[in-house]
Order: structure tokens, then sequence, then C-alpha cells
């Protein structure tokens, strides 16, 4: 996403938000109290994590058991609808075209391109769970991250006073082998895919080893001891 995008989604954010924007010189945008929506929780929590660490799943129950705290934006891609995933529910499914004539009307917070496929958020996605009074979990690649970082700008910290308005968890596989055994596992992916999956975990492990963004670094081992964590992590800093 281009600084002028990254800038138009920040403000548009904001604005239904009912947050400030601040521009720096550098022409970064800079927002406080992202996503916040006065008087309702707000804010962003956002999952990164490699293709099958179990990111759905942790997200699923979470929304489950707080459904009135966290909500989910419905995210645009590319790729077609997998089995079972309705139109506009698991995603807004979109023509190649169709994408880039959102990418250019500043529609997105962040997209990216990830195995073939372009995914993005909308900020009108992210504004109206807010509007809701609810934390919009995103579910992003490091690439992502990034962009929602930039567009956030500083956070308010998990420490102080105000709850945080922007909170990355970053989920990590036990190991790769288990990795590729719940990839191979879920049955979605055919064997060029789950090898392009495991080689862009090895990419995205390093980029988030090397990049100390997370709140919560999470191993997502037995099921229930991760969920425990994650929502330990949560209460602390949202
Ligand atoms: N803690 C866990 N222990 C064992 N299996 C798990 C665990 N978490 C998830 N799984 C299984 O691993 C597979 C991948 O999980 P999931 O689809 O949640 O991954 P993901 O990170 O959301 O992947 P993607 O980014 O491709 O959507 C699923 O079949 C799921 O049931």
């Amino acid at each position: 996403m281009t600084g002028r995008l990254v800038k138009a989604a920040a403000r548009a954010l904001v604005r239904a938000s009912g947050g400030d924007v601040r521009a720096d010189e550098a022409g970064t945008a800079a927002t406080s109290g992202v996503a916040s929506s006065g008087g309702g929780a707000g804010g962003v929590l956002v999952f990164a994590g490699p293709s099958g660490v179990g990111k759905s799943t942790l997200i699923r129950r979470l929304l489950a058991d707080y459904p009135d705290r966290f909500g989910l934006s419905v995210s645009h891609t590319t790729r077609p609808p997998r089995a079972g995933e309705e139109d506009g529910v698991a995603y807004n499914f979109v023509t190649d075209a169709e994408f880039v004539a959102l990418i250019d009307g500043g529609a997105f917070l962040e997209h990216a391109r990830v195995h073939d496929h372009r995914y993005g958020t909308a900020v009108a996605a992210v504004a109206a769970v807010a509007a809701a009074g609810k934390v919009c979990i995103l579910d992003v690649d490091v690439q992502g991250v990034a962009a929602v970082r930039a567009a956030a700008g500083p956070r308010l910290g998990a420490g102080g006073d105000e709850a945080a308005a922007l909170a990355l968890v970053w989920v990590a596989p036990p190991s790769l082998e288990v990795l590729e055994g719940r990839l191979r596992g879920r049955g979605t992916e055919d064997e060029a895919s789950v090898r392009r999956r495991l080689d862009a975990a090895v990419r995205e492990m390093r980029w988030a080893a090397t990049n100390p963004v997370w709140d919560v670094t999470l191993v997502s081992d037995d099921a229930d001891t991760v969920y425990a964590e994650l929502v330990a992590a949560v209460k602390r800093f949202l």
C-alpha cells in the first residue's frame, strides 16, 4: 500500500471511530485511538502466524466464548471460495479487477498478495466492528502486520491507563513438522500448496523473530493450553 493510501485509510478509520489523526513530516500516517469507539471497547487485535498454525481455530473459539467483546471484519479476497464458505460472511470474494479498483479507491487498511491470491482488510469493515463497540480481530500475514502498524501509529501501550488500541499476537508452530501435519490434516491444500506454505512459514518465522513487534507470542501446541494463554494475554492488554 502506498503512503498516500495508508494515510487515507487511517483517516477514514479514525473518522469512523471518533479519534484524531496526526501526520508526521515524513508523511507517515499516525493515528491515536484507532478504532476506539468512545463508549464501546473498540481496538484491534491482530493475529499473525504461518498458514495452518491454528489462528482460525483460536479466533473461532474467542468469538464463540466472548461474542459481545470481539467481532470479525469481513476481508476481501480474490481466492476462490472453499467448500461451505459464503460470500460476505467468510470473505467478500471479488475478482482481480474489482480488487484493484478497491485499492485505487483507497478502500483498504492493508492488503497483500499471499499464495497467488490477494487479501485485503477494508477500512470500513474494521470501523463497522468498532462502531458496534467490539474489538476487531484481524488475521493477516506479516506484510499485513507492517501495514496495520503503519496505519495505526503509536500504540497506547498495554500497561497504561487506557486500553491498547492495537495488540499484535504472533502464533508460532511447535515445529515445522507439526505445522506440516496440520496443513495436511486440514485437507484443504494440494501438495504444491503445502510446500509453498511451508516455505513461506520459514520466511515468516524469521521475520517474526527479527521484528519484535508482538504483544504476545503463543506457541500453538496443546489446543486448550494455547487458548488459555491467549485469553490471559488478551485480558492483560485489552
Ligand atoms: N493447537 C492445535 N493442535 C492441533 N491441531 C490444531 C491446533 N490448532 C489448529 N489445529 C488444526 O490445524 C489445522 C489448521 O488450523 P487453522 O485452519 O486454524 O490454521 P490457520 O493458521 O488459520 O491457517 P490459514 O492461515 O491457512 O487460514 C486445522 O485442521 C485445525 O483443526
